[in-house]
């Protein structure tokens, strides 16, 4: 039956945490930089940033929503699971959530994060989070972490049309020559070194992905746009090297080459939270502007049907595994489909082993 959920009994949506009013920035922000190094000067620039949108970051709405259109798409396939959802670093907190869930007598549950690509930062810390929060509550339900889906049909279907949309909201005479800056977080080049069993899966997923969507934008407009990945968000001492080249200087660069515009993917982000609205919708477009460079932001892909869809996929794709069948798992791209389970040293902690869940 293609709706069969066992062994699961809940679902369970793990992402960042973001502050909702101005009084919690600070502590928010010491959540997320607790005995990272990170320069007293970087925290009070990113606050600001939180400050100039009202001390409010969407990003919990925005899970908020997802979750709302997650239920929706479930519910349509005649399937009951609740929905639960935990943050790493704000309310509502993932050992919060887990206690809740033990109350309401899960036993175990699909874990969907709203992180994308392999890395310390997007795969393992929340590994690690998940197995603190388990390790705080008492009875704590089992939890499977679903596979990476930055090659899922869903996601990359989602990134092409709004690939496509952005570069019709160029001038007319500026839209053919247009470049794609794929975008994503900026991560120690020594954590990209470490990210994936093997090493540099960060960016060869990330490059992985931009390809097929330039293959595919091609497809359609019968144009194959030139592209670059770069990078946004960049944190951290100076004298520590971080992924290059930072997209403003990337814009920089487009325009003393004679690019006629650039079409901005956020593609290593899943819905427009504060990195989206300051660092590319803030600071990104306006040195496009300042450079007289046409720009435009593609959407994230938010709640897109095809990839809200996606949840549903991997949770009844990772059931039937649980239950000892062999689903067909859906990919694009170079990269073939992802584990289940990472691999042993897959995405090194910088800061020495911890435990960590969802691993072989
Ligand atoms: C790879 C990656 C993703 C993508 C994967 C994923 O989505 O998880 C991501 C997402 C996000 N990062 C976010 C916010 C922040 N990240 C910071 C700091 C850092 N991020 C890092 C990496 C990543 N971050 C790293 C290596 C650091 C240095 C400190 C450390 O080693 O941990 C800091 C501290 C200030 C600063 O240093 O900039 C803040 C406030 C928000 C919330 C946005 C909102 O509120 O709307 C989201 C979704
Ligand atoms: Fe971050």
């Amino acid at each position: 039956m293609p709706s069969d959920t066992a062994p699961y009994d809940a679902l369970l949506l793990v992402s960042f945490g973001g502050p909702e009013k101005p009084d919690d920035v600070v502590p928010f922000l010491e959540n997320v930089t607790r005995g990272r190094g990170i320069p007293r000067e970087r925290l009070e620039q990113v606050g600001e940033h939180y400050f100039l949108f009202g001390g409010r970051s969407p990003i919990n709405d925005q899970n908020r929503e997802f979750i709302a259109a997650v239920r929706d798409d479930l519910d349509a396939a005649g399937i009951d699971l609740p929905i639960y959802w935990g943050n790493r670093n704000w309310d509502p907190f993932l050992a919060d959530t887990l206690a809740q869930m033990a109350a309401d007598g899960i036993t175990r549950a699909a874990c969907f994060v709203t992180s994308a690509y392999s890395s310390y930062s997007s795969c393992r810390q929340y590994r690690e989070n998940l197995a603190d929060a388990v390790a705080a509550v008492e009875d704590a339900p089992q939890l499977d972490k679903l596979r990476h889906y930055f090659n899922h049909p869903g996601f990359v279907e989602s990134v092409v049309d709004a690939t496509l949309a952005a570069l019709a909201e160029l001038p007319d005479d500026a839209r053919d020559g247009a470049q794609i800056a794929f975008v994503t977080h900026s991560i120690p080049e020594a954590m990209n070194d470490g990210s994936g069993p093997e090493g540099g899966a960060y960016v060869a997923q990330h490059r992985s992905v931009a390809a097929e969507v330039v293959d595919r934008v091609r497809e359609e407009t019968g144009r194959r746009h030139r592209h670059e990945l770069v990078f946004c968000s960049r944190s951290g001492p100076p004298h520590v090297p971080w992924l290059e080249p930072d997209v403003n200087d990337h814009l920089q660069q487009l325009h003393d080459d004679g690019a006629s515009a650039v079409v901005i993917v956020p593609v290593g982000f899943v819905s427009d939270h504060m990195e989206v609205i300051y660092d590319l919708d803030t600071e990104a477009l306006a040195t496009a502007e300042k450079l007289g460079l046409p720009a435009s932001r593609a959407a994230t892909a938010g709640i897109d049907p095809r990839f809200v869809a996606t949840v549903r996929d991997l949770l009844l794709e990772r059931a039937a595994v649980e239950r000892g069948e062999e689903p067909e798992r859906a990919a694009v791209g170079s990269v073939p489909p992802m584990w289940d389970r990472c691999p042993v040293g897959c995405c090194a902690n910088p800061r020495g082993e911890r435990p960590a869940l969802c691993g072989q």
